[in-house]
């Protein structure tokens, strides 16, 4: 297993492209399953979670190829066998996205429950519960959610939605499933992401009917049938939000290129309340910081966006350690999301949890400093918070198994040497 080794202490300063969203790539690889025409996707990241992707849609019989430059041509127009299988979706929860589309193109599909991961168990009883009130039957056997159409019936047919929480997954998979089906969906509940939008934005570019995207209601007319395009991949928000907090607690200047403040702003804010200077600028986000011993440490609470991202907690709280006073963060959307606390107080933290709170006592405010040793990734932003940690710390820091931070970040210690950090991948 890879591992990152890390020598902290070094500010960072230039500039940094921002990635193509993964969580907007892999409902579009979906999407593209919704058409027999060849669908092209720009800036496509380079990352675990997409190579999974393309596996699963390659192993139902779809074409698909991948050029350097982020660019992915996929042909649907082959697809055969609508399943995805255990084996490749165990890694990868985003594969309950293809049942949405595949079941509205085909009227079938076989698709592994996800199961559950380190942040919590997410369950996927809204998206059945969503797509059986457009008519679908779904049973649960040996694991897999097979899903077809009443007897009689060509498509899934529209219907109104409401989900029991906000779901970012079960959103998209209603919006693809509906673009298909036959008359109106109401989406009521729906969650407002950015990449909740830009998946609308690449339906619409296919034919679809869809208003709303961006709001907690979404409307969507359906069609017969959708068309090929192509679309640009919206620029990955937790990516950029990532790279502010890096800046912010090692202290430098740096741009983001292709950054989207505007899609950040609950993070900007508790960035610019700690004492960071962050603007946007044309075609990006400028940050400033004079490094975390001179920031205050603040306080939120994670919530469905447009709030602070659950995807943001942990990064921020590497932030917070090393701050001046006491925070505290209370997660709402996962139940088990505090995994990288036990790893950061390896590295010298103060963080007490109790339940869904951490309190953190920023170390600014005392005399000791963070200082390197070896800890373990446990999930994708654990591993980005720890690597916060490390560019901070007092000598070197290996972070193992970070084959979690592969899943979600397109070359990040390339990106971080870039801007001065001294990091390097030890191969396994
Ligand atoms: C690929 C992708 O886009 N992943 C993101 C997506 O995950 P994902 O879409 O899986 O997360 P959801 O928005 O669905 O989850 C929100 C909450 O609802 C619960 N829930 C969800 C569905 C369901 O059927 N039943 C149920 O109980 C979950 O366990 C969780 O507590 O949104 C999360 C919340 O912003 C982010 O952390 C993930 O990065
Ligand atoms: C939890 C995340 O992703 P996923 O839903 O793919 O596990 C994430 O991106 O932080």
């Amino acid at each position: 297993m890879d591992k990152l080794l890390i020598r902290g202490g070094r500010p960072l300063n230039g500039e940094v492209l921002v990635s193509g969203a993964k969580n907007a790539a892999l409902p579009e690889l979906c999407a593209a399953l919704l058409t027999a025409e060849p669908v092209t996707l720009l800036n496509v990241p380079q990352l675990q979670d997409v190579s999974t992707m393309l596996k699963l849609i390659r192993n139902m019989g779809v074409s698909a190829e991948r050029s350097q430059d982020g660019t992915v041509r996929i042909d649907a127009g082959g697809l055969n066998t609508p399943e995805a299988p255990y084996e490749l979706v165990k890694t990868m929860r985003a594969s309950v996205l293809a049942l949405g589309p595949l079941l509205a193109r085909f009227g079938e599909a076989t698709v592994s429950l996800p199961g559950g991961c380190a942040i919590g168990s997410r369950p996927v009883d809204q998206h059945i519960k969503g797509l059986a009130a457009m008519g679908a039957e779904i049973v649960v056997e040996h694991g897999y959610m097979i899903a077809k159409l009443p007897a009689g019936w060509t498509r899934l047919r529209g219907a109104r939605i409401t989900t029991d929480m906000v779901t970012v997954t079960g959103t998209e998979n209603f919006l693809m499933a509906a673009a298909l089906a036959e008359g109106e969906t109401v989406l009521e509940n729906a969650a407002q992401e950015p990449e909740i939008s830009d998946l609308a934005e690449m339906l619409i570019a296919m034919g679809a009917r869809i208003e709303g995207h961006g709001t907690s209601r979404i409307r969507i007319q359906g069609v017969d049938q959708l068309h090929g395009c192509t679309h640009r991949v919206v620029a990955d928000r937790i990516e950029a939000g990532t790279f502010l907090c890096a800046v912010a607690a090692t202290g430098g200047d740096v741009v983001l290129r292709h950054g989207r403040a505007d899609h950040l702003d609950a993070v900007i804010e508790k960035l610019r309340e700690a004492g960071a200077t962050v603007q946007a600028v044309d075609g990006g986000i400028r940050v400033h910081s004079a490094g975390g011993a001179t920031l205050k440490a603040q306080g939120f609470r994670t919530t469905e966006y447009p709030g602070f991202p659950t995807d943001m907690q942990a990064q921020f709280m590497a932030l917070n350690c090393i701050a001046q006073g006491t925070a505290t963060v209370t997660e709402t959307i996962f139940e088990n999301r505090f995994m990288h606390v036990n790893e950061l107080v390896r590295l010298g933290a103060r963080i007490q949890v109790d339940g869904k709170v951490a309190v953190i006592e920023g170390l600014a405010s005392t005399s000791a400093r963070l200082s390197g040793a070896t800890v373990m990734a446990t999930d994708l932003r654990a591993s980005a918070s720890l690597v916060i940690a490390g560019l901070v710390a007092d000598g070197e820091t290996v972070v193992d198994r970070i084959y979690h931070l592969d899943r979600g970040y397109d070359c990040m210690e390339a990106k971080l040497r870039g801007l001065g950090a001294d990091i390097e991948r030890m191969k396994a």
